[in-house]
């Protein structure tokens, strides 16, 4: 029987690209740059600041602009984490259906606290999320199983009974190292992680309904 679900943000839980692209092409245009499309900079979008840093300006963390450029990609993103970030279609029935079934639910993601905190809370998730464990809650962030541990014991689950849901090659990484179930979702942003019937992932889903009825068939009859 299942005891918890632990839940990837970007590209799992919330649809962030719009603000994250957003965020690159202001800083884009600041520079005297052209903006790209948004279905250009989306696959960059799970690796975070380096990989839109990569989608907008070509540049990796050794080129001598990388320092100040991140750091105003990051008050850019500060000013809009909520402005167009929406969560995916049928994430909020899905959430509903683990409180239903009384499961606990928590998030683990890579993105850093100052802006996880917020972010859950603009999107209605902070009262009802059992932890949030970010990028800089653990000495290691995904994929080190180490946040995803530090979740379980949060939320006081096992973690072989414990389903862990992302949309990267790294989520599915941790979650196996830390022991438990891992779900691939097909509809975020995969990003450089190649084929995601490669990952080993326990379950592969092209949408939160299906982890639904998935999850239905784990959980104790009431
Ligand atoms: O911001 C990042 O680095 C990616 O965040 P995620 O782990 O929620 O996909
Ligand atoms: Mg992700």
């Amino acid at each position: 029987m299942l005891e918890a679900v632990l839940f990837d943000l970007d590209g799992t839980l919330a649809d962030t690209a719009p603000d994250l692209g957003e965020s690159v092409n202001v800083l884009l245009q600041e520079e005297g740059y052209a903006p790209k499309p948004l279905d250009t900079l989306r696959p960059y979008t799970s690796q975070g600041v380096r990989g839109l840093l990569k989608a907008g300006f070509d540049i990796d963390s050794t080129h001598p602009t990388y320092a100040h450029r991140s750091q105003r990609f990051l008050e850019l993103y500060l000013e809009r984490l909520c402005q167009a970030t929406r969560l995916f279609d049928g994430i909020p029935e899905l959430l509903d259906a683990l409180e239903a079934h009384q499961l606990g639910w928590g998030i683990v993601t890579n993105k850093r606290m100052r802006f996880t905190d917020p972010l859950v809370a603009q999107l209605g998730l902070a009262p009802r999320t059992t932890c949030v464990v970010s990028g800089d809650t653990t000495p290691e962030a995904k994929p080190s199983p180490l946040p995803i541990l530090h979740a379980c014991r949060l939320l006081d689950c096992q973690p072989e009974r414990t389903l862990y849901v992302g949309d990267d090659r790294r989520d599915i990484i941790a979650g196996k190292a830390a022991g438990c179930l891992t779900v691939a979702v097909s509809y975020g942003y995969l990003g450089d992680s190649g084929p995601l019937h490669t990952w080993g992932a326990d379950l592969i889903i092209d949408h939160p309904d299906e982890l639904a009825r998935y999850i239905a068939t784990r959980v104790a009859p009431k």
